[in-house]
Formats: C-alpha cells, structure tokens, sequence
C-alpha cells in the first residue's frame, strides 16, 4: 500500500474513533503492583490480567491506550511479556484502538532504528513517544515509520520540564524551537507532539506553530491538569488532542470492583470530552 494512504488511514482512524465514541480519552497503562488490587497477585500473570480487565471494560470509552514501559521494564522479563500480551491482546480484540509505547527513546541513529523496530515491528505499537534532545538523526529513524506516529515531548508537564524546554535561544523558548525544527524533518505528518495538562496557559503559543498537528497532553488527574483549559486552546477542527490519564482511572477502586470503577472514571471524562466537542462543532 502507498506510505501516504497509511499515514491517511492511521490518522483518520483516530479521528472516526473520536467521533464515534465522542471521546479523546487516553488510558495510560501505568501498573504498579503495590497498587492493585490484591486478589490479583495470585493470578499468573497479575499485570497482564489487570489490563485486560482495565481495557475490556473501558474500550468504549476511550480511543488511545498509553502503556509507559517503565512499569514494565521493573519487572524484568515477567513485565515485558505482560506488555507484549496487552498490546496484543488490543490488536487483536480492538484493533481500532490506538496505542501508544510511551518509552521516552531516542539515541544515535542506527540505535534508534532498532528501538523503532522494537516498538513498531516487534511489539506492534502504532506510536512511540521519543525525546528530542538528540536531534534529527535521533528521531528520524522512528519517522521513516510512515504508518506509524512518533510522538515528540515538546512541553512536559512535570515541574522541572520548565528547567530546559522553557530556556531562551535566540529569544525564543527550546520547546517551539523542537516544534518548528521537527516540522522540517522527514514525514512531518507522522508527527505528534507531548504537551502537558498542567501548562494549559502555553497552548495559545503552540498552537501557532502546530495548528494541526494531534498533540498528547498528560497530566489531568493525579498530576491536576484541567481538561477545559487545555481544550479552550489545544482544540482543532479534528479534534486534535490526546487526553491521558493514568493514576486517576486506573486506582480508582482497589478491590473486586476495580475494573467497574475505572470505568466510572473514564465516563466521568468522556462525558465532560462530550459536552466540549458538542459545543465546538
Ligand atoms: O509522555 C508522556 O506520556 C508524559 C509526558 C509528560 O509530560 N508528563 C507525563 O506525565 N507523561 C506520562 O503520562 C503518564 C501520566 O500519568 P498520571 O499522572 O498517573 O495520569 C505517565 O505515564 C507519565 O510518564
């Protein structure tokens, strides 16, 4: 199939989900075994079974799941084998959901490269969140996936992402210089971008550089990011946002009922994502 049709379809899928479901929920995979619910530690594969719970009875309500791997990686082999069941058990039940490695990579081209492949061939993601800090060759590699999306951090939402992204060059702030310099880089349509909840006052700004492009804003919940802010500016006519919550869905109950109160959690957001883009079309 030609690569632009790809990109078209990767793309548009989203933007049907989001229609469908009248959603722009994404569910971060987070899993913290001191936090779940303690019948689950007997089963086989607890992290892997908490998911599966977690998605099944959360899938019409969101359109993106975001496992960030290091809540894997501490696991050691158990832990990337229950990420490998949860992406594939998402391909396989759901596959129009779309996911997201959220693994922060980036390195020299040729290392990078084989990260791309473990992220897009091996495990089968459709995106990858990738740091920018190395430059081009660091993050083109994940491009030359063009029906794949490389999610970028541009303005994260921790406190210290201030300490280098918000730093002046030539009077202008590193965070919209990552944004116009990857837009000159290969496949700039394969291009997302990270921008946390909790700095809603910076999306007027970015907006002018990146007027279409989705951008992946985490950070409401359990880091208290508003999703009115955020929407009031980050909002275009497709939509174009990725709202991740973790903590705040996925510990909402911690007994029997875990999955069902997750659930609530999530209605709680779609609905609230309901109301907005009703009132924006
Ligand atoms: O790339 C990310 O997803 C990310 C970027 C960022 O600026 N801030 C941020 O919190 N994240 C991730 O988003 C998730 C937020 O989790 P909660 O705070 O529990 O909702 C975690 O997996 C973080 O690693």
């Amino acid at each position: 199939m030609h690569n632009s049709l790809f990109e078209l379809m990767n793309k548009q899928e989203l933007i049907l989900q989001i229609q469908q479901k009248k959603s722009f929920l994404c569910i971060g995979l987070d899993v913290d075994l001191t936090k779940i619910p303690k019948h689950l530690l007997t089963c086989e594969d607890p992290i892997f079974e908490f998911n599966k719970q977690i998605i099944d009875a959360t899938h019409q309500l969101a359109v993106a799941y975001k496992p960030n791997t290091a809540f894997y990686e501490a696991y050691g082999i158990k832990g990337w084998q229950a990420l490998g069941k949860t992406i594939d058990y998402i391909n396989k039940n759901y596959p129009e959901l779309f996911t997201i490695a959220d693994a922060k990579r980036g390195d020299i081209g040729n290392t990078s490269a084989m990260y791309a492949k473990a992220f897009f061939e091996d495990l089968n993601f459709d995106a990858v969140t990738v740091a920018p800090y190395m430059g081009s060759d660091s993050v083109e590699p994940f491009l030359a996936f063009k029906n794949k999306t490389t999610i970028l951090l541009a303005l994260t939402s921790n406190k210290g992402g201030l300490d280098f992204q918000g730093l002046k060059t030539d009077n202008q702030e590193l965070y919209k210089e990552v944004l116009k310099t990857a837009l000159t880089w290969q496949n700039p349509k394969n291009l997302m971008f990270v921008v946390g909840a909790t700095k809603a006052d910076y999306f007027a700004e970015i907006r002018k550089i990146v007027p279409n492009h989705f951008l992946l804003v985490p950070g409401v919940g359990a880091q208290g990011g508003n999703l009115q802010d955020v929407c009031k500016f980050g909002l275009t006519k497709d939509c174009g946002l990725l709202i991740n919550s973790s903590r705040g869905i996925i510990y909402a109950g911690n007994d029997e009922n875990f999955a069902k109160a997750a659930k609530n959690e999530a209605f709680k957001l779609q609905q609230e994502m309901e109301q907005i883009l009703n009132e924006n079309n």
